[in-house]
C-alpha cells in the first residue's frame, strides 16, 4: 500500500504538489490520471524518496522510502526506461543492477522471461526499439519481486499489442496481490486498466474513488427513434428533458433517464424502435472534472497553446 498525507512539493514559488492526500490499495490497480503539469511525476518521485517533500509525508507499506532496508525488494518503479547504458545487453544492465543491490543474479532470467526479451537477452539495449526498452525498464522495475509498483507512462509510444501486453501485466500483478500505481495520458486504456483512480489537478487531488464511480459521474444521454418524433420530443420536453435530433429519425435525450422516456411514451400510446442509455467514457468524466485545472489548453483545435492564469 501507498499512502500520501498532506504531501506538497514547492518548485521556488511554483506549487508543483499542493496537500495531496491518497492511499493505493494493495491487490489492485490504480490509475493516476492528471492533466499535463498537475503533478503525477513529482509525486511519484517524493513517493520513491528522489524529491524531497516540502511539507507532507508519503509513504509505501507504512515507511519513507529512505526508511526501508531493502527498497528495490519492497518497490520497484518504471518512471523513464531510456536510463541505460546503450552499449550494455539487456541482460548485462539487469545483471549489473542486480548485483549493485544485493538482489540474486539469477532473478535476471526469471525477469527477462517475464518480459519476453529472454530471446534478445544479449543484445545491446541501445539498439531495442521503443517497446523493447519499456519491456526492459520493467523488467528491472521487477527484479527485486517487489509488492509495490510505480509505472510513470508505461504505455508512451508503445504499439496496440505492447499496450495490451502491459494492461494483462499489470493485472497478473495486481492480481498476486501488489500494489500497482500507474500514471497514463491514454483515458480509454486506463478504462481498461484500472480498478481505482486518483485524479489530480494543479497539485491537488480531484477524487479517489473506483474507475466505475468515476465515470457514473457523466451524464447519461438516451437515444430514442420512434415514427412519431413530434409527439414524442414535445412531450419529453414539457416533462423537462433537453432534446436534440440525432439523424436517422431519432433524438437524443439528456435530463431524463430511460424509464421516464419508456412511461411517458407507454403512457401517451407512443411507439419506441428504440430506447438506449448512453453513459460517458472515462474521457468524458476526466475532462467535465479536469477542465477547470487544465494548465495548458488550446481554445479551438489546431490553435496556439495558450497557459491559463493560475
Ligand atoms: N525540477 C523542477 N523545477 C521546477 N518546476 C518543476 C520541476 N519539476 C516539475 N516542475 C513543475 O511542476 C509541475 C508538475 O510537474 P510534473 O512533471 O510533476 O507534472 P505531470 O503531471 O507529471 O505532467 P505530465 O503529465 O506533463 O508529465 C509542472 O508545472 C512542472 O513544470
Amino acid at each position: 500500500m501507498i499512502d500520501a498525507v498532506a504531501l506538497t512539493k514547492h518548485f521556488g514559488t511554483k506549487v508543483a504538489v499542493d496537500h495531496l492526500t491518497f492511499t493505493v490499495p494493495s491487490g489492485r490497480v490504480t490509475g493516476f490520471l492528471g492533466p499535463n503539469g498537475a503533478g503525477k511525476s513529482t509525486t511519484m518521485r517524493m513517493i520513491l524518496g528522489l524529491d524531497a517533500p516540502t511539507d507532507g509525508v508519503a509513504r509505501i507499506d507504512g515507511l519513507r522510502y529512505h526508511e526501508i532496508r531493502h527498497p528495490l525488494r519492497v518497490v520497484g518503479a518504471l518512471l523513464d526506461a531510456s536510463w541505460l547504458h546503450p552499449n550494455r545487453s539487456a541482460h548485462a544492465h539487469l545483471e549489473w543492477l542486480a548485483r549493485s543491490n544485493k538482489l540474486p543474479p539469477a532473478r535476471v532470467d526469471d525477469v527477462l522471461e517475464i518480459v519476453g526479451l529472454t530471446a534478445v537477452a544479449s543484445q545491446r539495449a541501445g539498439g531495442f526499439s521503443l517497446g523493447m526498452t519499456q519491456r526492459l525498464g520493467i523488467a528491472a522495475a521487477l527484479l527485486g519481486d517487489p509488492r509495490v509498483l510505480l509505472f510513470d507512462e508505461p504505455v508512451n509510444g508503445l504499439d496496440p499489442e505492447g499496450i495490451l501486453w502491459i494492461r494483462t501485466l499489470m493485472r497478473r500483478l495486481a492480481d498476486e496481490g501488489r500494489t500497482v500505481f500507474v500514471s497514463s495520458h491514454l483515458l480509454s486504456e486506463m478504462a481498461l486498466t484500472a480498478d481505482e483512480l486518483v485524479v489530480i489537478g494543479r497539485g491537488k487531488l480531484i477524487t479517489q474513488c473506483t474507475t466505475a464511480e468515476f465515470v457514473a459521474t457523466t451524464d447519461v444521454t438516451t437515444r430514442v427513434r420512434s415514427p412519431h418524433l413530434d409527439a414524442l420530443t414535445a412531450g419529453l420536453r414539457s416533462l423537462g428533458g433537453e432534446v436534440r435530433e440525432d439523424g436517422d429519425g431519432a433524438v437524443l435525450v439528456s435530463g431524463l433517464d430511460g424509464v421516464d422516456i419508456g412511461d411517458f411514451a407507454a403512457a401517451n400510446g407512443i411507439a419506441l424502435h428504440e430506447l438506449s442509455e448512453h453513459r460517458g467514457s472515462l474521457e468524458d468524466a476526466f475532462l467535465q472534472r479536469t477542465g477547470e485545472t487544465t494548465e495548458y489548453r488550446t481554445t479551438q483545435p489546431g490553435s496556439d497553446l495558450v497557459t491559463t492564469s493560475r
